[in-house]
């Protein structure tokens, strides 16, 4: 259905007029292999399973997700194989290995999209940078997306609250004429809010944006300073991370999710109102540029090229822990360690 946002109309897709009946209906003949185990992989796999639809596993034997997966209850030779074995026996292969894992284990993939199967992805990723990635699909298989906007723990935790995560979804090739039913149905399947429409570039560029930008880069980033000024001006850690964080995720995110940034600024005070409308646009206009300098190099091609040189290496797995452990070894995570465990509920 066409829904306005704001003044902008825009294509969307809700439960109430694709229910999960027709999306089974329309996916009752069809093998769903979900390759890989990492992080959407088990989210979209049990949520689809619990849905009432057919799902298997693929997953390199000896490996700690192999294990994960038996233990969450796919069983070996039943709804668990190899990655190849996945991929001869699925009809729709959900592409979910990390975007660096998907280049190594493309042509193998290749091999396997037989004339009327469909290529799903969670990125835009490996098709809008197919001079990188090398991903070039037959013309005769429906190539799809459907792009959960957040991690994979979260589409599991809110399907079992009975909630949902917002997705987008598009279209690259439809090479069976079904392609849009498909998709559709996937997407309600693996336990989608709405969905909106998108493209494989949009996608790619917003995303890589999003998550190095306010999600998870830019976030940390103006975390960090306001500590580190609040604690060089004499306050303790205590203060400066409940200050900091505590107060925004524990009282005020909640806030702003439930109604909106000007709702949670009314239940605060008159003076802080006074000082946030004072100060939201000076931090707009200092980090703006930093923004569209971001853009740039996701445009560019730059990122995509950064993440794929450095998550290619054997050890990628070790060099990203020990950033993150640096990071949760930082007086700021240190102390939130502390303030965490103190939170009544947690003891
Ligand atoms: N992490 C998330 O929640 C989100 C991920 N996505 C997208 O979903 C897709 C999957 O991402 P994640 O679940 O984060 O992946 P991940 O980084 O957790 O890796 C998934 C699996 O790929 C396997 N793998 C990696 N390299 C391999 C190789 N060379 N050979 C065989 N297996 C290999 C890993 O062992 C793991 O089981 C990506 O396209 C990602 O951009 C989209 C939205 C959110
Ligand atoms: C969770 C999500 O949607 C991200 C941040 O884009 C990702 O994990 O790539
Ligand atoms: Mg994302
Ligand atoms: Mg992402």
């Amino acid at each position: 259905m066409k829904l306005k946002f704001g003044s902008v109309e825009e294509n969307v897709v809700t439960r109430e007029e694709f229910p999960l009946e027709k999306a089974r209906e329309v996916l009752k003949d069809e093998v769903i292999a979900v390759l890989g185990y990492g992080v959407q992989g088990p989210g979209q796999a049990l949520n689809l399973k619990d849905n009432g639809f057919n799902v298997i596993v693929g997953q390199r034997k000896g490996s700690k997700t192999w294990d994960k997966a038996i233990a969450d209850g796919w069983v070996p030779g039943e709804t668990l194989f190899e990655l190849e074995e996945a991929c001869q026996r699925g009809t729709i292969l959900q592409f979910l290995l990390s975007d660096a894992g998907q280049i190594a284990l493309w042509p193998m993939v290749k091999k396997h999209l037989t004339p009327g199967k469909a290529l799903y992805f969670s990125h835009g990723f490996g098709i809008t940078y197919k001079e990188k990635t090398g991903i070039i699909p037959p013309a005769d298989v429906d190539v799809i997306l459907v792009a959960p906007k957040g991690s994979g723990t979260s589409l599991r935790r809110m399907f079992v609250e009975g909630r949902g995560l917002n997705s987008s979804y598009a279209i690259f090739q439809d090479g069976t004429g079904k392609a849009k039913d498909r998709v559709i149905a996937l997407g309600i399947g693996v336990g989608s809010g709405y969905l909106f429409e998108t493209d494989f570039y949009r996608e790619v560029t917003s995303d890589l944006t999003g998550e190095r930008g306010t999600l998870m880069g830019a976030i940390q980033g103006i975390f960090a300073a306001q500590y580190e000024v609040l604690r060089a001006n004499g306050h303790s850690p205590s203060e400066a991370f409940n200050e900091t964080v505590e107060e925004l995720t524990q009282s005020l995110m909640p806030l702003v999710a439930e109604n909106g940034m000007d709702w949670m600024y009314a239940n605060c005070s008159t003076t802080a109102q006074r000082g946030a409308l004072d100060w939201w646009k000076p931090f707009r206009d200092a980090s703006k540029p930093v923004f569209e300098a971001l853009y740039e190099s996701v445009k560019s091609g730059k990122e995509a090229q950064k993440s794929i040189d450095s998550n290619s290496k054997a050890d990628y797995r070790e060099k990203l822990e020990a950033e993150l452990k640096e990071l949760r070894e930082s007086e700021m995570w240190q102390a939130g360690a502390v303030v965490r465990q103190l939170r009544p509920e947690n003891n």
